[in-house]
């Protein structure tokens, strides 16, 4: 059988079923095989690609998170756009089979989708149903808006129900680029940098620069605890040992907290806002990753990534992995079976982000973030969320100085890429 080789970055739940489907994948035919490697975070898994590439060693297959989408749309000599794999293959292509708010993401400006959205995710807020109880609040109200955040992580911490209120993953992501999206704040100029490069970002304005204060603030008090760089690695564990009450994280982070949280009752629930800035929320944005063929490969490997691609877009196929893991159902058809099936009636709180990510008419501001080099600036914003934690600046200087940062890596990107 012809080799695919798939470069990935999902891990222990994730990593198993991604390993499960590809297995599946085999066993459905004989002329193909898919061999899944596991190289690292997201962060790390791009890098590699793109060394591989330089090296002439590229997979079949890489997988992507949704802020490398702009340094892989720049990359034009090395990557395979989906839309023109799957024709010249002759498998079936619809794209608007896809859900529209990851269709728009992952499409050029002719409207042609350049990588398999697999794997899309959008961030939910997790609660401890039980410590919400013994702090006399009712269990099945989340808190709803940030004052109520802060409101209730006291009670819980005064009543000894949990010693923080509430902790974080992606800094970057969840606090800042769907913070701006869900109060219909540009995070930068030209549409989000949907608009082409020559883009600048504003992620430092009065919203953005509040919550960092506040942020800061409830760090000082305890309320919050930061769960470290990047993906925030220790946040996971704050929530699951009943340290903090309340998550923030990927949908996909669903899968970890059905397996690790065992002690406590779980509640899934919308990102807090602020009402004083926004009476109804925008729409979340996407997250996660999608899968891009790379150039270089035999008409035959991209025969079988072609037909791997049509397996992975199958209702049953993304049904089942957006079941076990979080990730939305990417398309109209297995959201459609999920419903036919019962899934989200019979567990409550599975269609939190698809709710979230499809509410209300989507703005500018709320369609997502892609600019190129995005992975850098997100360690920009990184730095400066800890240095605004260390007491080394304000809200408003951290944030100024991310977005000059910021602009200094965008600067670099139009350069590389002129
Ligand atoms: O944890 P994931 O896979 O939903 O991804 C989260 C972020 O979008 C990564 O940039």
């Amino acid at each position: 059988a012809t080799e695919i080789s798939w470069w990935h970055a999902m891990d222990a739940q994730l990593g198993q079923k991604l390993e499960a489907i590809a297995e599946a994948f085999n066993k459905s035919q004989s002329e193909y095989k898919v061999v899944p490697t596991y190289k690292g975070s997201y962060p790390e898994t791009l890098t590699s690609a793109i060394a591989a590439f330089r090296a002439k060693e590229q997979p079949a297959i890489v997988q992507v998170f949704e802020v490398g989408t702009g340094t892989m749309m720049a990359a034009k000599g090395a990557v395979k756009p989906v839309y023109e794999l799957m024709t010249e293959a002759g498998e079936p292509w619809e794209a608007s089979a896809f859900l529209a708010p990851v269709t728009g993401y992952y499409s050029d400006t002719e409207g042609n989708i350049l990588s398999l959205p697999f794997n899309s995710s959008t961030p939910i807020m997790y609660y401890n149903k039980d410590a919400f109880e013994k702090a006399g609040l009712d269990p099945e109200t989340a808190p709803k808006t940030w004052a109520e955040v802060e409101e209730f992580s006291k009670k819980i911490m005064d009543s000894g129900a949990a010693k923080c209120g509430f902790t974080s993953g992606w800094i970057s992501w969840v606090q800042l680029e769907n913070l701006s999206a869900i109060h219909d704040q540009p995070y930068g100029t030209m549409e989000n940098g949907f608009g082409g490069l020559g883009t600048e970002f504003t992620f430092n304005d009065d919203v953005q620069v509040k919550h960092w204060s506040n942020l800061k603030k409830w760090a000082d008090a305890g309320i919050f605890q930061y769960g470290g760089p990047v993906g925030g690695a220790d946040a996971p564990a704050k929530f699951y040992s009943g340290e903090c009450a309340i998550y923030m994280n990927s949908s996909a982070s669903r899968a970890g907290v059905i397996a690790n949280a065992k002690d406590f009752e779980v509640g899934f629930a919308p990102l807090p806002y602020y009402e004083d800035v926004i009476a109804e929320p925008k729409n979340s944005i996407i997250g996660g990753a999608t899968l891009w063929a790379l150039a270089g490969h035999s008409d035959d490997v991209y025969q079988g990534i072609a037909k791997f691609f049509t397996y992975l877009s199958q209702p049953e196929v993304q049904a089942d992995w957006h079941q076990a893991t979080g990730y939305l159902p990417i398309t109209n058809a297995a959201f459609d079976l999920g419903q036919e099936q019962g899934y989200y009636e019979q567990n409550p709180g599975s269609d939190v982000a698809i709710k979230q990510i499809t509410r209300g008419t989507p703005t500018p501001n709320s369609k997502g973030v892609r600019f190129g080099n995005l992975t850098q600036v997100r360690n920009v914003v990184d730095e400066q969320f800890e240095a605004l934690l260390a007491g080394q600046k304000d809200a408003q200087q951290a944030l100024d100085d991310a977005v000059a940062g910021g602009n200094q890596i965008l600067r670099d990107f139009e350069a590389a890429n002129k």
